[in-house]
């Protein structure tokens, strides 16, 4: 995969294994991410081998987890994405919006019943922010817990939820009217319970090879137990999401340095007017500003792994890295699928499905705009969000 500047020459033992190993995991163990993007499917086979890869949340320490650098993070999250942004979903709302908040804000008793079973994949888990009716303005969220005797019963309905229909377990998040001024509590929700249900929403035209579902909960009845007892106000689901926006600033570079080297691939292989069209300068234009959009956004992604190991990034700088490399794989797989002429369109060729998958991933985890704005405000003191 293109490394113009040799990034990886600085590369520790640990992190060169793990890129070899989740590359080889990749090739050997999913060979048809094409076919389900057309089907719609996720392949759930690989969920326990991926725990068993140790791909969920390695960045965490104890319960079994291994505590790697955020380099080695950042260098999985992208060589799982060069497969298929489902894929790198998968680890991201596994790992960083399931595991961490556990973890971070969880009771000993919620991290040892969860941590070992979501870290193996012998159970999935989801994240439930979004709602109908609030996207980008989560704090709005309508759903609640009101609290009865030692237990919760929550109520409400949050969509555009990855893995929603094959969980096992829900980090919803809810207005807790037990408090003064309903606070945003994290509530760990069974799906088995009475009361949940979780309808997959279909004939997504993009990210297609991800399950996404709602959750739907009508008088859901949970110990107080369950309630995350850490964190309390929006600091809760935001900070997920600050690990969740890391990985896919990672991400997003693995999706465009794929469609890269399967343009270059071609442009060398196929011929027209007695010639490769890599020989062409049109073709070597758009090789060569694909190359530098994708080292820009290396550097950026290695950058913010130095400043997360750190501790010295903030969360504005997340916002820029994932506005930033998201934007450029979303517009470089474009051009990748044009220069594949018409068999860029088909499913044999992986840049159409990167491009495809990437209008998700420009809108999920803070939409473009709103990551825009988190910048404008961080810049100028202003906000400009209302
Ligand atoms: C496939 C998929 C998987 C997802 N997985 C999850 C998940 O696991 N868990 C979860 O909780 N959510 C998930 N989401 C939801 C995702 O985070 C939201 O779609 C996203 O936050 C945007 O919300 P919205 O769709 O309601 O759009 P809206 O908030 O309605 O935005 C519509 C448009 O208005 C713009 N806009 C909004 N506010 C402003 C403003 N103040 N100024 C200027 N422009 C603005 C937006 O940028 C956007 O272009 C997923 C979404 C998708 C598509």
């Amino acid at each position: 995969m293109i490394d113009y500047f040799d990034l990886e020459a600085s590369l520790s033992q640990e992190e060169r294994l793990l890129v070899d190993s989740a590359r080889s995991f990749v090739e050997g163990e999913i060979d048809d991410m094409g076919d389900h993007w057309i089907e719609g499917t996720f392949p759930t086979e690989v969920i326990p081998k991926m725990g068993e890869m140790g791909f969920y949340a390695p960045n965490l320490e104890g319960y079994g987890l291994p505590g790697v650098s955020e380099t080695s993070y950042g260098l999985l999250m992208r060589e799982l994405e060069a497969c298929d942004s489902g894929l790198r979903s998968m680890a991201s709302v596994q790992g960083a919006l399931v595991m961490y908040p556990i973890h971070a804000f969880g009771s000993d008793e919620q991290k040892e019943e969860w941590l070992p079973a979501l870290g193996e994949g012998e159970a999935v888990g989801c994240f439930g922010l979004t709602e109908p009716e609030h996207g980008s303005n989560p704090s709005a969220m309508e759903t609640h817990a009101e609290k009865e005797g030692d237990e919760y019963v929550l109520n409400g309905s949050k969509t555009w939820i990855t893995n929603s229909p094959i969980s096992d377990v829900a980090v919803v998040w809810a207005r807790d009217r037990s408090e003064e001024d309903d606070p945003v509590r994290g509530f760990l929700v069974e799906t088995d319970r009475d009361g949940v249900t979780t309808n997959k929403i279909d004939e997504k035209l993009s990210l297609r090879a991800s399950i996404t579902g709602e959750i739907a909960l009508q008088n859901v009845e949970i110990p107080e137990e369950n309630r995350l007892p850490g964190v309390s106000g929006m600091k809760g689901p935001l900070s997920c999401l600050t690990q969740a926006r890391y990985g896919i600033a990672w991400g997003a570079v693995g999706a465009a340095q794929d469609c890269f080297e399967t343009a270059r691939q071609y442009a060398t292989d196929r011929e027209q007017f007695g010639k490769p069209i890599g020989g062409f300068q049109l073709q070597q234009r758009k090789l060569a500003e694909m190359a530098t959009q994708i080292t820009l956004a290396q550097l950026l992604a290695h950058r913010l792994a130095e400043l997360k190991e750190s501790g010295e990034m903030r969360p504005q700088h997340v916002s820029m890295a994932k506005r930033n490399n998201v934007r450029m794989a979303r517009d470089q797989s474009r051009i990748a699928r044009e220069m594949l002429g018409g068999n860029g369109i088909t499913a044999d060729y992986s840049p159409m499905r990167h491009m495809t998958n990437m209008e998700t991933v420009y809108t999920y985890e803070g939409t473009h705009d709103i990551h825009t704005l988190i910048l404008g405000e961080d810049l100028t003191g202003m906000q400009a969000y209302q």
